[in-house]
């Protein structure tokens, strides 16, 4: 059998007050066996609540986990509860929606996808950005049957969350130019319909900057669908070279310095700015874009002190060293690092 296959999500509603119409969801695609919801702290109350309510209204089986962090602990807690007749809610921020997604995937049961908010773009993809420690790639997932995004509840969210999301997707920009680098350069293969998918995604936040506003429902339905797209072009290319270069690299290697790193989104946003100056392209266009969108620009306003953003962009190349992108084989020097941090704004 054909390794190469595009997986793409059954059924996808982005409508407000959507969340209340779950157990019917669940009932048509015969899901309605057992429920087990994953979720957050936070999210429990914003939004697991109201789909148990509607879920027992319906008389159906459902039991919940709450998850605090991506990692492969999470995961066993959550593959203890599935059942073969088990179907898995994802409900939460990204955090969440990768630990059922993956969890449901070792298990081989539906995974349903339901973001609270909309700041990353693995909502729709098949990939779940948790790294074991002998691994820098994506873990291979599934995609969700169905994606429940209410558009009502992702507009209440912060802000800074949907804003983040923008800047996830702004990435697109540069992880493409990367893409196509080591195209070039290393014969990587290439998808011209997931690039262009890329790109149209990141274009329609870039373009529409002056409608994505906080608490509407209009802005978050802007931002949901441009996550779907990025979505669908990692499921095209089947790997998240569209969504993911040198920024992204960047991005996990703070994660990996910081105790306490930013949003994802907003350190690829940074990352960037700071990938387009190296490929030689337009990054003032970048952050004029980051700043409408009010997503950060510089390491003081996510906090991130001028030596972490000195050594995440010295060590960025290590950490996939089978992607190539603008940081080459051997990363940039110290005092090239510190140019490039100065000469862009960001320290
Ligand atoms: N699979 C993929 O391709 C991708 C995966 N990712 C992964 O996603 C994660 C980043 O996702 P991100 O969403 O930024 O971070 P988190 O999932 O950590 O969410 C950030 C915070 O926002 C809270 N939150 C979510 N929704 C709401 C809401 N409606 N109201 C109030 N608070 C809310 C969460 O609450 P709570 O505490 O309840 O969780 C959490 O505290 C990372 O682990 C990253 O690796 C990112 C990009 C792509
Ligand atoms: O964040 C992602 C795409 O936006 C996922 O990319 P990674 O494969 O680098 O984790
Ligand atoms: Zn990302």
């Amino acid at each position: 059998m054909s390794n190469r296959k595009i997986q793409m999500p059954r059924e996808v509603y982005i409508d407000p007050g959507i969340i209340n119409d779950t157990a019917d969801i669940c009932k048509s695609l015969h899901l309605d066996k057992k429920i087990l919801i994953v979720t957050g702290s936070h999210t429990y109350d914003i939004g697991a609540v109201p789909v148990i309510e509607s879920l027992e209204k319906a008389d159906i089986d459902c039991d919940v986990i709450k998850v605090d962090k991506a990692s492969f602990e999470s995961i066993s807690e959550v593959e203890e509860l599935i059942t073969p007749d088990t179907t898995v809610l994802g409900i939460g921020g990204g955090k969440v929606i990768d630990v059922a997604k993956l969890s449901s995937y070792n298990q081989g049961v539906y995974f349903v996808s339901m973001p609270t908010t909309a700041s990353h773009d693995g909502i729709v993809s098949p990939l779940a950005s948790i790294k074991n420690p002998n691994s820098s790639t994506s873990a291979k997932a599934h995609s969700p049957i169905a994606v429940i995004a209410d558009t009502e509840i992702i507009a209440q969210s912060p802000f800074r969350l949907l804003s983040a999301g923008c800047a996830d997707l702004i990435s697109n920009f540069t992880a493409i130019k990367d893409w196509k680098l080591a195209h070039r350069l290393k014969n990587a293969p290439f998808s011209e319909s997931a690039a262009s998918l890329s790109i149209m995604s990141a274009h329609l936040i870039t373009d529409n900057v002056s409608n994505i506003k906080p608490n509407l429902e209009a802005s978050a339905r802007i931002v949901m669908k441009s996550l779907f797209s990025g979505g669908m072009a990692i499921s095209i290319a089947g790997t998240s070279r569209p969504a993911s270069g040198s920024e992204h690299l960047f991005s996990h290697a703070l994660d990996k310095i910081l105790d306490k790193p930013a949003l994802h989104g907003e350190q690829c946003g940074i990352g960037t700015i700071l990938m387009m100056y190296l490929h030689d392209g337009d990054w003032r266009a970048i952050k004029n874009s980051l700043k409408a969108v009010q997503a950060p620009t510089t390491a003081s306003e996510i906090g991130i002190a001028e030596e972490d953003i000195i050594e995440a962009l010295m060590v960025a190349h290590k950490i996939r060293p089978e992607r190539y992108t603008i940081l080459g084989d051997n990363g940039i020097s110290k005092e090239a690092a510190y140019e490039l941090a100065y000469k862009t704004g960001v320290i």
